[in-house]
């Protein structure tokens, strides 16, 4: 089944989202402007400080080839308890149909994060990704940077 209302970008496409877990809701936006639908947490958990979990979301998804998800964290989550993911933005492959995972920390250093199941934990983008073709070369072209790199422009060693 495929819900028009969810996932509509102006062209007519769709995510197509498959919930591997009935008893969830499905992953919508918040707001229809919003970047991303609102993934949930599978299980209840507690995260002590520094602690992480591999959370199951019970969706998976079909994305067409040429098109990237990105699990993101939520600010809100980010700014109250110190909540993050370990690898964001997490890649979702356009061929990947298993369960969406969120690799979540608890970044606060002193006090645990209680997740219930059901709640929205991580937000899920949907891009164009290029497809590149890799050739390997001998010689790059010279650029003004060149090499410089990691506060080659300077000013870093202060922040203010
Ligand atoms: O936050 C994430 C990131 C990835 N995945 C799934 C979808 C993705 O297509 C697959 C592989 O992710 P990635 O390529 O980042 O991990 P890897 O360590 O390179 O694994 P693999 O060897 O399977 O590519 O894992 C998730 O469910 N959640
Ligand atoms: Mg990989």
């Amino acid at each position: 089944m495929v819900s028009g209302s969810v996932g509509a970008n102006g062209t007519g496409e769709v995510l197509r989202i498959r919930r591997l877990d009935a008893g969830l809701p499905l992953p919508v936006r918040a707001h229809a402007a919003d970047a991303g639908v609102d993934l949930h947490a599978a299980v209840d958990c507690e995260l002590a400080p520094g602690h992480r979990v591999l959370m199951p979301t019970g969706v998976a998804i079909a994305l067409p080839v040429g098109y990237v998800g990105l699990v993101h964290p939520r600010s809100g989550l980010a700014a109250r308890a110190g909540l993050s993911i370990v690898n964001a933005p997490g890649t979702v492959d356009a061929g990947y149909r298993g369960e969406i995972k969120v690799n979540l920390i608890n970044l606060d250093p002193a006090e645990p994060v209680r997740i219930a199941r059901g709640d929205r934990i991580a937000q899920l983008l949907v891009q164009r990704v290029e497809l590149w073709d890799v050739v390997e070369v001998d010689d790059l072209d010279e650029t003004d940077r060149g090499e410089g790199g990691h506060g080659s422009t300077g000013g870093h060693h202060r922040l203010s």
